[in-house]
């Protein structure tokens, strides 16, 4: 054990960044740390889920996720989130948890929690390292350092290669089109491996 504590959290609603966080997960738990995979709040009106088969079928599929808390962020020494793509920023559902946080960062309880993020998109310029950049935003509100996962391992060089965070492209069948497990994994670990020693160092 590294005694670090690692949440991932995610919003998905066809299931890749569920994906993209259970790899995360095994990334992290690969570097020692105690790692908990919690979904943010999804808020979509009924009927947009009920529309979209995927949607209903993945909300369905992880109804046993739990859902990511205030005290969640208070536990965790690292945070590493994952979201599609919503025209080049985040899904309202993460904003919303986002938004949740002032009285923690208020209180400084944010600070220098170290934290890196994910994302997908339809298309392979779809808005990805947008994505990750419009949350890092929020990440620098806070105080948090961003461990995003640059060139630091050859997984960079098969993976599509986004410095800011590992993204992917999920085409029409809904696969995902780049092969980024071991980025992923990659990123987790350092993530993990950097607030270890934020946490024994500070
Ligand atoms: C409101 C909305 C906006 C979107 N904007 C874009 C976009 O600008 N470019 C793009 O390539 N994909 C866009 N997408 C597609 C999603 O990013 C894609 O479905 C998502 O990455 C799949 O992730 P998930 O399976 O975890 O839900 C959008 C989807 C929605 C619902």
């Amino acid at each position: 054990m590294s005694n670090v504590n690692v949440a991932v959290i995610y919003y998905s609603s066809t299931g890749t960044n569920y994906q993209l966080a259970k790899w995360a997960e095994e990334g992290a738990k690969s570097f020692g740390a105690e790692v908990k995979v919690l979904k943010v709040k999804e808020l979509a009106p009924k009927e947009a889920i009920e529309s979209n088969p995927a949607w209903k079928t993945h909300l369905e599929e992880t109804a046993n996720v739990p859902e990511a808390s205030l005290a969640d962020l208070e536990w965790a020494d690292a945070i590493i989130f994952s979201v599609p793509t919503r025209f080049g920023n985040v899904p309202s559902q993460m904003k919303q948890y986002l938004d949740t946080t002032g009285g923690l960062w208020f209180q400084g309880k944010l600070a220098n929690k170290v934290v890196s993020a994910m994302a997908s998109a339809s298309n392979p310029h779809g808005g990805q390292e947008q994505t990750i950049l419009s949350l890092y935003a929020t990440m620098y509100h806070w105080g948090a350092i961003v461990a995003a996962p640059g060139y630091t391992d050859q997984s960079a060089f098969t993976s599509g290669g986004n410095p800011y965070g590992n993204s992917v492209t999920v085409g029409q069948d809904g696969r995902i089109q780049e092969d980024v497990v071991e980025a992923v994994k990659h990123q987790a670990r350092r993530t993990a491996m950097i607030a270890a020693a934020v946490k024994n160092g500070l």
